[in-house]
């Protein structure tokens, strides 16, 4: 946005009226004094804008609530932002910009009837609105809500739930009809070259349950029921290097890192979980899915903002019915249990835990 896109354009900003007309008089006087509006308000504006992103006093806390008041005024919100989206994880070309505010992903049938499903839960507030299937280049995708969308240089989480990433019917095509992945022995080794067993040496593959088995135990998924997949923070960096971030407190590091020590954030991160978590503890459609691979997408600003929503039901299902989960009992395999709700009481204890270690 420049300058140049507030002024209104063609209009004359100099003192000019008729001395003999007093309605022209009055007229041209308030023609300039118009004028005069318009500019102190654009100049206002920009100077504010340029102050809440370069300076760092601006930055402090007192300043929030104006820069929520200039994000609201008429003047800014007629424009349409232009940001730089972000996709942390998963895989690539799924996304696609849509209309502003809005962004595609690349159909998936499990996805669709589980964010149909959601527009109607308790769960509601915890997930992206969801507007139907579109078609866009012969390709169909589901429509649903950018969560950047109301974020300035936004710093975003991604953080993988539950103690399971595999769905447990992968388990049983992995048995029936092995097929040796290249590709995952190839990101193993990457890893830990040490990793592979004899036979997966030989055969330069492994099975997807292996190596997905691999990745919970060498993360923290396995011990805590969630890991994080990647951090963008608002200077820009991008880390995406969490696959051996285990233990509680490396997992704290990073997310001190993530929220640059600003209780606030934390603060209201936590108070998020806790509504989530008493969302998730009512939800008739959590009591009767399997969660498995789903993330929570943890966005936070300059303005204090803060939020976290539920994200990726690519391989969340339905259960038989009368089945129902509780999402806390240990996984065997038969039960479908996915340790999501473990996870969460996990996630929510280290953050309590930061917040009372802060001075
Ligand atoms: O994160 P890395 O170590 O790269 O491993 C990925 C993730 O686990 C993906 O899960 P998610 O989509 O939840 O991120 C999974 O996709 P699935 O969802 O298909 O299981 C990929 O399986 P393949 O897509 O089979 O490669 C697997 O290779
Ligand atoms: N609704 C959304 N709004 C904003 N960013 C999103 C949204 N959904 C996904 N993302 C971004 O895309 C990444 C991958 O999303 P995900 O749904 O997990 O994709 P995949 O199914 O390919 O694993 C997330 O880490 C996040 O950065």
């Amino acid at each position: 946005m420049t300058v140049k896109d507030l002024m209104p354009t063609g209009r004359h900003t100099s003192l000019t009226f008729d001395l003999r007309d007093p309605v022209l008089m009055a007229g041209g006087i308030l023609c300039w004094l118009r004028s005069r509006v318009v500019s102190g308000v654009v100049c206002i504006c920009v100077g504010t804008c340029l102050l809440l992103r370069y300076c760092s006093v601006c930055q402090n806390k007192s300043w929030h609530k104006l820069k929520t008041m200039v994000h609201w005024s008429p003047f800014v919100v007629s424009f349409k932002k232009r940001y730089p989206w972000v996709q942390l994880a998963g895989h690539a070309g799924n996304f696609q910009a849509g209309e502003y505010g809005r962004l595609l992903k690349r159909y998936c049938e499990c996805e669709q009837q589980c964010l149909q499903k959601l527009m109607t839960d308790s769960l509601r507030p915890h997930v992206p609105g969801y507007y139907g299937v579109v078609q866009k280049d012969d390709h169909d995708y589901n429509l649903m809500d950018d969560l950047l969308a109301d974020f300035d240089s936004p710093s975003i989480m991604d953080c993988k739930m539950g103690s399971r990433t595999y769905l447990e019917e992968e388990l049983t095509k992995a048995r029936e009809r092995p097929r040796l992945r290249k590709d995952m022995y190839d990101k193993m080794i990457a890893v830990d070259p040490g990793a592979p067993t004899e036979e997966e040496r030989a055969k330069q593959g492994v099975l997807k349950p292996r190596y997905m088995q691999w990745r919970e135990t060498l993360s923290s998924t396995a011990t805590l029921g969630f890991r994080i997949e990647g951090i963008k923070r608002a200077d820009g960096t991008c880390n995406t290097n969490f696959k051996k971030t285990k233990h509680r407190e490396q997992v704290m590091q990073a997310l001190e890192d993530f929220v640059d020590g600003n209780t606030q954030i934390l603060k209201l991160y936590l108070q998020r979980l806790e509504e989530l978590r008493s969302a998730l503890e009512q939800s008739q459609f959590f009591r009767t899915h399997e969660v498995v691979g789903s993330s929570l997408l943890f966005v936070h600003d300059a303005s204090g903002k803060a939020k976290v929503w539920m994200i990726d039901f690519g391989k969340t299902v339905s259960l038989p019915t009368p089945q129902t989960l509780d999402h806390r009992t240990p996984w065997v395999e038969g039960n479908r249990e996915d340790g999501y709700l473990w996870g969460l009481d996990n996630l929510i204890d280290i953050f309590s835990t930061m917040l009372l270690e802060t001075p």
